[in-house]
């Protein structure tokens, strides 16, 4: 279906910027979000990553500079986002899935549909009929990332995905995203774990105190930042 209609992507970003009263939180951020590509936001605590994440996700409004999507909607469908800790209905994992479809307008032997595959592509079946509330963090998240994936994103924005989880549920988070940039789908990521970011990114974003000071391909970033805020930043120094 997503053949016949203009993609969202690229993602311009012209000097956006976020204010709240005078004190400016984010500033002249120009970045393009290319499509296919898994695009990692570094930088320290409060750098402004999720503010960042936030307003291209488009849930909250930039005070200056301008987005352009490529198909020239204000805010298109064919997006979605993860928070670190999964916003979950109190409901069934099934219906976790189904509602925001529901929402979207698909008929209800679509969605019955759609459930079912998102269920056991991810493995989720045997949870189907639980609270998805009483999930462990770990099945919490994945069935965050599978309901996401159902509503067919052409990117996710994807808000410090593990960063309140184990290493072996970190794994298969990480799984799922390499597995969802493998079908296309574009991937924005923000972490504060080195380790993951040296793993997921082909391309970085690094803020520093609501600037972004550098991106570009991973590798080139990784093996040679420009900038002394970087630098200290991959080396583990605190940086402020
Ligand atoms: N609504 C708001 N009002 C005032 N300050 C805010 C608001 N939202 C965020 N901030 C501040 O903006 C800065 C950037 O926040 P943001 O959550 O984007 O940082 P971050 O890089 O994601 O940090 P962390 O890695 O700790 O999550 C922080 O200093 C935060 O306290």
């Amino acid at each position: 279906m997503r053949a016949f209609v203009p993609s969202i992507l690229p993602l311009r970003l012209e000097g956006v910027g976020y204010a709240v009263g005078v004190k400016p939180l984010l500033s002249d951020v120009s970045l393009t979000v290319e499509p296919g590509r898994r695009l990692v936001v570094l930088g320290a605590n409060g750098a402004g990553k999720s503010l960042l994440l936030r307003l291209c996700h488009g849930s909250i409004a930039p005070t200056s500079g301008r987005f352009f999507w490529a198909d020239g909607s204000p805010r298109p469908e064919a997006q979605a986002m993860v928070f670190q800790r999964p916003v979950l209905l109190r409901r069934t994992v099934a219906a976790n899935i189904d509602y925001p479809l529901a929402l979207r307008g698909l008929s209800r032997s679509d969605r019955r549909a759609m459930v079912a595959r998102t269920l056991d592509r991810f493995g989720l079946g045997a949870m189907a009929e639980r609270p998805a509330r009483l999930l462990s963090g770990g099945e919490q998240q994945r069935l965050a990332l599978a309901r996401a994936w159902a509503m067919r994103p052409e990117v996710l924005f994807l808000d410090e995905p593990t960063s309140a989880l184990d290493p072996s549920a970190t794994r298969i988070i990480e799984e799922m995203i390499e597995s969802f940039s493998a079908e296309g789908i574009t991937i924005v990521l923000t972490t504060h774990n080195l380790g993951q970011a040296r793993r997921l990114a082909e391309d970085v974003a690094f803020l520093h105190r609501g600037r972004l000071i550098e991106q570009g391909p991973a590798a080139a970033f990784f093996a040679g930042p420009k900038t002394t805020e970087a630098r200290a930043f991959l080396a583990g120094d605190l940086i402020w």
